[in-house]
C-alpha cells in the first residue's frame, strides 16, 4: 500500500453488464460513492436490498447501452460489499481466494455477513489491523482487476464524489488507459472542510464503546459500534443534501404527534434518524473508517508537482459537472478541475435542490453528459 502496509489475497467484487467487443474497444468502468456498491443497476435481489443506484442508466436504449457497452463496476478496496475489507477474514490464501470472509459486519442479517462458525474455520477478520488505504491503492486494485478482465483500456470512466477521486486518480496515473472521463461532484483534493466533517464522523464511530480499536467484527448480535456509526451517518446526510430542499421539505414541523418541547422530534430529525438505520444494517463501521480516511488522503498532486502539474498528464477526453447546490464537493473545487484538466472546457452544472446527493438523484442529466462524452454509437 502506498502508507506501507501489506494486504494478501485481496478479493475485488464487480458486477458487469453487456458483452466485451473481440478488439476491446467498449469497455465502461464505473465507480461507486461512499456507501454505494457494485449493483449499480437491476432490481433488488439476493445480496442487493435495493435497486441499483443509477437503475436508469445502464440498460438498452439507456445511455449506458448494453448493446454497446460492456459496462463493469467494481466494490471499492476496502468496502464491505464483497471486495477486501476490514470485516475480510485475514487468513489470505495462496490462491488470493482467503482474503475475504464475505461479512459486510452491519446490524443487519440481509446480507452476506460470515458467522461465528465460519470466523472459527477461517480466522480472525482484519478489523482494526486493516491497512491505511489510498485513493491510489485502490485504483490499483481496479487496474488488477483490469488487468484479470483482460481489459487494455476503458473507453470511458464514469465516478461521482468518492468515486469521482478514482476516476480522477484513474486518468492521472493511467493516462494510456482512460479514453473518457467523466467526473461528478468531487475534487481534486478534499479540502479542509472535507477533511473537518469526515474527521468529525471519524470521532463520532472511534468514541463508540463498542468500537474496540476496530475490532468488534466477532462481538455478536448488537456488538458493533452502530451508535457511533449512526451518528455519522447522520451528520454526513446532512452534508449530502441541500439548505433549501431540507427546509422546504421539514421546515420546523414535528414528526407526527412527537413534541419537540418534550423530548419529541423535528421531522428532519426522524428524517435522519431513518437514514442513519438504514445505514447501519447494511454498512460496516470499519469499512467506513478505511474509506473516510482514504478519502482524506486523496490529493492528486501528492508526489506529482502538485494539482495542477497531476492534472495536465490527464489524455482522456473528459467532462467536469457539479451539483449547483452542493455544499460539501462546492462548484469552486470542479471548476478548478475543469481549468487544468486539458480539453475539459467549461463546468458542467447539474441543476438540483438536492446539493451532493443531487449526483445519484439527477439520473437524466448524468445520463445526457454520458451521451454527450459517449457519443453517438453511430458516429464512432
Ligand atoms: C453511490 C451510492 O452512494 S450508492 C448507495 C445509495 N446511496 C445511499 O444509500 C446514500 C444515502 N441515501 C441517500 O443519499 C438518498 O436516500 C438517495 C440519494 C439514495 C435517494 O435520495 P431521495 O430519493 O431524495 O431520498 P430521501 O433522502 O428523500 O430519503 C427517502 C427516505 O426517507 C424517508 N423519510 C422521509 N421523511 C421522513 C421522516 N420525516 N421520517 C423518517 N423517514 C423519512 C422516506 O420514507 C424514504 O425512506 P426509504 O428510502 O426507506 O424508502
Ligand atoms: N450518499 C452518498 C454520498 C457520498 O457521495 C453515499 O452514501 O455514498
Amino acid at each position: 500500500m502506498e502508507a506501507g502496509g501489506e494486504l494478501p489475497g485481496v478479493r475485488m467484487a464487480y458486477e458487469t453488464w453487456g458483452r466485451p467487443a473481440a478488439d476491446g474497444s467498449n469497455a465502461v468502468l464505473v465507480l461507486h460513492a461512499l456507501t454505494g456498491d457494485s449493483h449499480v443497476a437491476g432490481p433488488a435481489g439476493p445480496g442487493h436490498p435495493t435497486p441499483g443506484w443509477w437503475d436508469g442508466l445502464i440498460g438498452p436504449g439507456r445511455a449506458l447501452d448494453t448493446d454497446r457497452w460492456f459496462v463493469v463496476a467494481p466494490n471499492v478496496l476496502g468496502g464491505c460489499q464483497g471486495s477486501t475489507g476490514p470485516s475480510s477474514f485475514r487468513n489470505a490464501g495462496g490462491d488470493g481466494d482467503g482474503g475475504d470472509g464475505g461479512g459486510h459486519g452491519g446490524r443487519g442479517d440481509g446480507g452476506d455477513g460470515g458467522g461465528h462458525g465460519e470466523a472459527a474455520v477461517q480466522g480472525r477478520r482484519w478489523g482494526g489491523s486493516f491497512p491505511f488505504l489510498t485513493t491510489r491503492d485502490q485504483v490499483a486494485a481496479e487496474a488488477r482487476l483490469a488487468d484479470l478482465l483482460g481489459i487494455q483500456r476503458w473507453a470511458l470512466v464514469i465516478g461521482g464524489s468518492m468515486g469521482g477521486m478514482r476516476a480522477l486518480e484513474w486518468a492521472v496515473s493511467h493516462p494510456d488507459r482512460t479514453e473518457a472521463l467523466l467526473l461528478l461532484a468531487c475534487t481534486a483534493a478534499a479540502g479542509a472542510e472535507q477533511i473537518a466533517w469526515a474527521g468529525i464522523q471519524l470521532h463520532a464511530i472511534r468514541s463508540d464503546r463498542n468500537w474496540h480499536g476496530g475490532n468488534y467484527h466477532d462481538a455478536g448480535p448488537g456488538g458493533g459500534p452502530y451508535q457511533g456509526l449512526g451518528v455519522a451517518r447522520r451528520l454526513a446526510h446532512v452534508t449530502y443534501r441541500g439548505e433549501a430542499e431540507l427546509d422546504s421539505r421539514f421546515g420546523r414541523a414535528p414528526q407526527g404527534t412527537e413534541n419537540p418541547w418534550e423530548g419529541g422530534r423535528y421531522q428532519v430529525e426522524s428524517y435522519l434518524d431513518h437514514h442513519a438505520a438504514k445505514l447501519v444494517h447494511r454498512f460496516d463501521a470499519g469499512s467506513y473508517v478505511v474509506l473516510t480516511e482514504a478519502m482524506n488522503s486523496h490529493d492528486i498532486g501528492r508526489g506529482r508537482g502538485g494539482t495542477t502539474a497531476a492534472l495536465r498528464r490527464i489524455s482522456a477526453r473528459t467532462l467536469v459537472a457539479g451539483v449547483e447546490s452542493d455544499r460539501l464537493y462546492p462548484l469552486s473545487q470542479q471548476h478548478r478541475l475543469a481549468a487544468s484538466i486539458p480539453g475539459a472546457d467549461r463546468l458542467r452544472v447539474i441543476e438540483s435542490p438536492y446539493g451532493h446527493d443531487g449526483f445519484l438523484i439527477e439520473t437524466a442529466q448524468v445520463a445526457s453528459l454520458v451521451r454527450e462524452l459517449a457519443g453517438d454509437p453511430a458516429g464512432r
